[in-house]
């Protein structure tokens, strides 16, 4: 791709788009999905991402028009050793549980060369790849472009969080460029390479049961939190590459497999459909929250979920916690003390995250289990029950998320000691924390 090229994108969210490279105009068919002869000698291929038989409000899959179709390469073969070895086949059962609350300082890049597949470490995750049931966390760590090679997650969606370094995402439906502050997701079976411009480092939420939605707005109405029209999609775009020994690597029952072949499998000249990789800029999120007094839930910074089929309650919510402004009265506004039903993995962005100015950095990530108690540290407190009420701005240039989930989360080896980035101090954060009860004192 040209250095600096401005790419295309088409907007909105579960469309049904189309899309052609425009080097070949007429190159989807018309008025059906698979003629006797494509236009262009091109073969139709179909990439379902539900059932078929799945309601028409969920149903999704899109037609593509490549040069070859993806069937035409070398059997898979285990990836047995190497930099995989975290990603890899992960045992939620291999470490003891742990309900302490967990921060890691940031994850370090390596200075080997690393790409992005390469560098996926799995922090922590539930469930059953071969059910279709759960989730995982990981991180990735790298500093190269993937050569030669792409990636598929048979398994389920990806949700992408940069933290450090634009990723140029190249993907069977186009490209897009994915920078700190924007998120994408790639879903189910979705091809994908990815090239960096240096140190890069990010979070990816992993969910088997259910694609990404928008939450309902309820009496929200409407309009508001992320908008669909700000979700965009590639445009198509396809090289014609013949090369000897392309690697398509597969995560497929949560371990990795690759298979050779001899050509680029970003081919793909025209498709159709509403089953897409797409991405959003974080910066668009219409932020609401108490005008009056109290602290509302952080399911209001809701920008995509990923449902259960438990009414209301998510495999994972994917939250934001964006620059605002605070202005509730008579109100301890930082985020309440609390313990939850959910676990609750958070990792930062830019800046400072107001409820641990010290201690939780960008690139670094918290973990507070199920019913693990948490909340502001002691000096947040402090501050916040002396403070004078005025309109402020919080959180400015700065972004921490939260992936929520109604699962229990185990941690990896990696991510309570291969990483060696735990930070032991954590519970100290709460310890100065004093009585200040007085029954004198109503
Ligand atoms: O624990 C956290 O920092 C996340 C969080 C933020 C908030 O505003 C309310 C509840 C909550 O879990
Ligand atoms: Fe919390």
């Amino acid at each position: 791709m040209p250095a600096g090229e401005k790419l295309q994108y088409l907007s909105g969210f579960g469309n049904e788009f189309s899309s052609e490279d425009p080097r070949c105009p007429g190159a989807l068919p018309v008025g059906q999905n698979s003629p006797q002869k494509c236009p262009y000698g091109l073969y139709a291929e179909q990439l379902s991402g539900t059932a078929f038989t799945a309601p028409r409000r969920e149903n999704r899959r899109t037609w593509l028009y490549r040069i070859r179709p993806s069937v035409v390469h070398e059997p898979f073969i285990p990836v047995q050793t190497g930099p995989y070895e975290h990603f890899n086949g992960v045992d939620w059962n291999a470490q003891p549980p742990n309900p302490n609350q967990m921060r890691w300082l940031p994850f370090d890049v390596p200075t080997a060369r690393t790409d992005w597949v390469q560098g996926l470490r799995t922090v922590c995750g539930a469930g059953d790849v071969r059910s279709r049931h759960g989730m995982a966390v990981h991180v990735y760590v790298c500093n190269a472009g993937m050569t030669d090679k792409c990636f598929y997650n048979a398994d389920g969606d990806l949700l992408i969080v940069p933290q450090q370094g634009t990723l140029h995402v190249l993907t069977e439906f186009g490209r897009m460029d994915v920078a700190p502050n924007e998120i994408c997701v790639i879903q189910q079976g979705m091809r994908f390479s990815v090239q960096v411009g240096g140190p890069s480092r990010g979070y990816v939420l992993e969910v088997f049961d259910n694609h990404f939605q928008l939450p309902d707005l309820g009496p929200i109405g409407a309009n508001g939190l992320a908008n669909p029209r700000d979700f965009l999609t590639p445009t198509a775009w396809y090289e014609d590459r013949e090369l000897e020994g392309y690697t398509v690597v597969s995560k497929y029952q949560g371990h990795l497999f690759e298979a050779k072949q001899n050509h680029s499998p970003f081919d793909v000249v025209a498709w159709h459909g509403n089953y897409t990789p797409y991405k959003y800029d974080l910066a668009k999120f219409m932020v609401i929250n108490a005008v009056a007094f109290d602290h509302a839930d952080p399911s209001i910074f809701t920008v995509l979920t990923c449902p259960s089929h438990r009414l209301g309650t998510a495999i994972a919510d994917f939250v934001i916690f964006p620059p605002r402004w605070s202005v509730q009265e008579h109100t301890f506004r930082p985020p309440y003390y609390h313990r939850n039903c959910m676990s609750e993995f958070m990792g930062l962005i830019l800046g400072r995250y107001e409820a641990k100015e010290e201690g939780f950095m960008p690139g670094g990530a918290t973990l507070h289990s199920m019913m693990t108690p948490h909340g502001p540290d002691a000096q947040c407190f402090d501050v916040n029950t002396k403070a004078l009420l005025k309109p402020e701005r919080v959180a400015e240039g700065t972004q921490a998320f939260m992936f929520e989930s109604s699962l229990s989360l185990a941690v990896t080896k990696w991510g309570e000691e291969t990483c060696q980035k735990l930070d032991a101090n954590y519970h100290k954060c709460w310890k100065s924390l004093r009585k200040h009860f007085d029954p004198s004192k109503p």
